[in-house]
């Protein structure tokens, strides 16, 4: 087990090359188990998330076959093998196979997901696109068993707004009998993105991306190439380092228009930010003022930068509200930060950050994967030496961290963790 150890303090410049979206990844592999034949995927980050997705792929008799940062996966062979448990529970995504499985066998039983503990995460707006589909949805002891005679296109209103119910809908309809229409449905770019995919496979789909998405099933969805687009969250990760420890950054391989709300958010701050095609440069500014910010659904301000932002409040003049309304108790980040003498109170689903405060190096613990980036972000600013643990959950969603951090000229390096700190981390 390791840990990573920042030495704060330095200016960081220098380019940094944004990888392949995590949270499209993980939705792309499983919806290769739709096609009859060879799925390619280009861009893929090097992150454990899809390093589990690929085994998984494997479990149930796919061939897939990793070549940097494309894979070819031929879905032929695979078979409605139940996965109820092991690696289904190291993430999130791993309820994308209900969706792909239940498209293509009709049956699937899979382990409930994992990923972040962010507070409850219930999966009821999937099951209820699934049982509009025509499928019986059980719990039985942990599991969800899926079964279906037939799929049948229907009409479904989302309750929430939920990333994972469109996706999962989406690929559970794309061979079902006749038309589905979803309503309320989520907007990110990660959605288009794989109905991209779908649609070069042969899916019928229109509207990804607007709050309406409409699905005429079809019989066959054979195989395709597909690029995946550039990870959002990832660049305004380096985005916020950048305002917050950077010289002169280039943010290399970005959609800006993916990352609109941070990019405001940060010039109210006065950070100076050029915006090209592809890339985004920021330069080092006269000082920062705090603003609040509040999390909403797709394309308000994403939850999954809400942690790392909050890092880089500390560093402003005045005070600044966080308000997390997807996640209202995304904070565990808080009291890590506060042990780097942050001075931030949580009040119901709101931090409250009180900045400026000189960050002093501490010992700290990721708890979640986006808690990992807010306190990479501190350690960037922090008098001395932090030290992070739980980097597994780090390593889910940001592909080569040490590398990309020591081209941009950050003092950062991971080591082997003692017995003792092994203890003393597993009893924290
Ligand atoms: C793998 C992936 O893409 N993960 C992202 C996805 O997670 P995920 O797909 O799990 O998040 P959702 O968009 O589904 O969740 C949004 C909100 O809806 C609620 N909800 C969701 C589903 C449901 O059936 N019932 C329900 O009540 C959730 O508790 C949450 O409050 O979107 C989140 C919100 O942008 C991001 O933080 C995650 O990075
Ligand atoms: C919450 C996140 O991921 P997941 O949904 O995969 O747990 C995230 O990417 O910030």
């Amino acid at each position: 087990m390791q840990k990573l150890l920042i030495e704060g303090g330095h200016l960081l410049n220098g380019k940094v090359r944004i990888s392949g979206a995590k949270n499209s990844a993980v939705a792309l592999l499983p919806a290769s188990i739709l096609a009859d034949t060879k799925v390619i995927i280009e861009g893929l980050p090097d992150i454990s998330d899809v390093e589990t997705l690929s085994y998984l792929l494997e479990e149930i008799g796919g061939e897939v076959e990793r070549k940097g940062q494309t894979v070819h996966i031929d879905p032929a062979h695979m078979t409605a093998m139940p996965l109820p448990n092991g690696r289904v529970k190291k993430l999130r995504a791993s309820y994308y196979f209900m969706g792909a499985m239940l498209g293509r066998f009709k049956e699937a039983v899979i382990g409930l997901p994992g990923g972040c503990y962010l507070g409850p995460r219930p999966i009821d707006q999937h099951i209820k696109g699934f049982e509009a589909l025509g499928a019986t949805v059980t719990n039985e002891q942990g599991a969800i068993y899926l079964r279906a005679k037939e799929l049948k296109g229907a009409r479904i209103y989302l309750d929430v707004v939920s990333v994972g119910a469109t996706i999962n809908i989406m690929l559970a309809a794309v061979k079902a009998k006749g038309r589905t229409v979803i309503e309320n449905a989520a907007r990110e770019p990660e959605i288009i993105d794989v109905a991209t995919l779908l649609t070069s496979m042969g899916a019928r789909i229109k509207g990804a991306g607007t709050d309406v998405i409409r699905i005429d099933g079809v019989e066959q969805l054979t195989g395709c190439m597909h690029t995946i687009i550039p990870d959002r969250i990832e660049a305004g990760t380096y985005t916020i380092m950048a305002a917050a420890q950077g010289e002169k950054v280039l943010i290399d391989n970005v959609i800006p228009q993916h990352l609109e709300p941070l990019l405001a958010k940060l010039r109210e701050m006065g950070v100076h930010i050029e915006e090209g095609e592809e890339q985004l440069l920021l330069h080092r500014g006269n000082g920062l003022k705090s603003v609040d910010i509040k999390t909403l659904v797709h394309p308000g301000f994403p939850t999954d930068l809400q942690q790392p932002f909050t890092a880089l409040l500390t560093k402003a003049e005045g005070t600044g509200v966080v308000t997390d309304t997807i996640y209202q108790a995304r904070f565990k980040h808080i009291d890590e930060l506060k042990r780097m003498n942050a001075q931030i109170k949580v009040e119901g689903s709101s931090a409250i950050v009180q900045g400026p405060t000189p960050l002093e190096g501490a010992k700290v613990k990721a708890s979640d994967l986006r808690a990992g980036a807010s306190l990479i972000v501190a350690g960037l600013m922090a008098n001395g030496v932090t030290e992070i643990t739980g980097l597994e959950h780090i390593d889910r969603g940001y592909a080569n961290l040490t590398e990309k951090l020591d081209e941009l000229g950050a003092r950062v390096w991971r080591e082997e963790m003692s017995e003792k700190e092994i203890q003393q981390f597993q009893n924290s």
